[in-house]
């Protein structure tokens, strides 16, 4: 496909998962509702109404049924999208639907046990994200060029924003102190945002992903206990940022920048509540804005509404180039096949297939210049040590020992070439 095609404008993806039926489902003898054409495109669900038994047939890009697995849904719907990624493309990938329907599952599944695995090898049930993880060393192993790999993770609850990969390393009472506090979304002047204070962290192997996932997941655990909060009431972004190192017939070097970002959006039930019936949502009142504000947002790109309200809430300003932009975009909605959740299922079915009407123009990003970088680079770490100057003040440590790592780390090279 030629690079003309491949910026022309394209719909969302919107893949449908059903998990299998839980032990408590089972247990209650549960019906099915639910009946999935596996790896095709038609998703039925039954409802009795009078007495009789009516099926609604949807159609999306690609439906997964209880015995799909990880595997099979990672290998069909996801390696082109991250073979994009690596090609300098910025894509999204979403996990929607109701609490305990398999978001979590299907974005992260065993990642945790996955850096214990045999050397290359992953868990059956690791999810996207360590696959995606792996899938992007591989290749760039296989390349034989330069890169780098750099990471951010988020929480978003009740509109406020924490770093999930905040420094352990500063002193308990600092970090207890920044995790508290939520992190403010600033325009990037270049029509984008960007989450001031976010730790960036360079990554160099598959692993050391999934030590920070490990470590991001349970400092939001942690904080689901302290503030007794649900974990289908908060969103996780994670973000990997991928530079690539080029080089022109004439000998000039090129850097190629691709960026995926996986979401794990708060259960939807909270929009159902609040979307479908104003009653309920002015009830609901702040507790998640960002999820209904995302609803309202997908409605005004697919009614082509002149007002898209992305500024309403964080994570659609978060998210915007994802919805409408240049962004290449996946959805995956999550159902359950029983009885019990039909009315939610069929308020999922509802909004993904809206959401397959939104069109976005994925755009390759320009590469740049090494040398421009590296100069970009240097005012990024300017800022970063003045910003660092501050906060070492605030902790009364001298300026002599920031002075000495910077001078340790102006030296290093940016990019980083891993050998087998
Ligand atoms: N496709 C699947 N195959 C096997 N088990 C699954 C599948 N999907 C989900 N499960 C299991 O169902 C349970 C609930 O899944 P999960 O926690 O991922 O739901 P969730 O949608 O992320 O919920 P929440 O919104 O509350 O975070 C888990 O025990 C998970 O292992």
């Amino acid at each position: 496909m030629s690079r003309v095609d491949k910026e022309k404008s394209v719909n969302v993806q919107v893949l449908l998962r059903c998990r299998p039926f839980s032990d408590d489902e089972l247990r209650s003898n549960a019906p099915q509702v639910v009946t999935c054409n596996d790896y095709q495109r038609e998703v039925a669900v039954t409802q009795t109404i009078a007495g009789k038994q009516i099926d609604r047939v949807f159609t999306f890009d690609k439906v997964f049924g209880p015995t799909a697995r990880q595997r099979d849904l990672y290998d069909q719907a996801i390696i082109p999208i991250v073979n994009e990624v690596l090609e300098g493309f910025n894509c999204t990938i979403f996990a929607y639907g109701q609490t305990g329907t398999g978001k979590t599952y299907t974005m992260e599944g065993e990642c945790r046990r996955a850096k214990s695995g045999p050397e290359g090898q992953l868990p059956s049930d690791a999810g996207v994200i360590p696959r995606a993880v792996k899938q992007i060393f591989d290749t760039l192993e296989r390349q034989n060029t330069e890169y780098s790999v750099k990471v951010t993770f988020l929480e978003l609850y009740n509109e406020e924003i924490t770093d999930l990969l905040a420094p352990e390393e500063i002193s308990k009472v600092a970090l207890e102190e920044r995790q508290k506090k939520p992190l403010p979304l600033m325009e990037d002047g270049k029509g984008g945002v960007l989450v001031r204070g976010l730790e960036e962290e360079i990554v160099t192997n598959c692993s050391e992903i999934f030590s920070l996932l490990e470590r991001g997941s349970a400092k939001r655990r942690t904080a689901e206990t302290l503030l007794n909060k649900q974990s289908s009431r908060s969103h996780s972004l994670f973000s990997i940022t991928i530079h690539i190192k080029e080089a022109t017939p004439e000998g000039e070097e090129l850097i190629k920048c691709g960026k995926l970002n996986l979401v794990d959006l708060a259960g939807s039930e909270n929009i159902c509540r609040s979307g479908a019936r104003e009653g309920r949502a002015r009830e609901a009142g702040e507790i998640n804005k960002s999820l209904l504000t995302l609803g309202r947002v997908i409605t005004a790109l697919v009614e082509h509404l002149g007002h898209v309200p992305y500024r309403d809430s964080k994570l659609t300003r978060l998210l915007r180039d994802s919805l409408g932009g240049r962004t290449k975009t996946c959805i995956i909605a999550t159902v359950s096949p029983s009885v019990h959740c039909l009315e939610e299922t069929l308020s999922t079915l509802d909004y993904a297939h809206r959401a397959k009407s939104i069109k976005n123009r994925p755009e390759v990003n320009q590469k740049m210049m090494k040398s421009t970088l590296i100069k970009d680079l240097y005012g990024e770490i300017d800022r970063l040590k003045a910003r660092s100057m501050l906060h070492v003040k605030r902790l009364g440590c001298t300026f002599q020992k920031i002075d000495t790592s910077w001078r340790r780390t102006r030296g290093r090279p940016w990019l980083i070439k891993l050998s087998k």
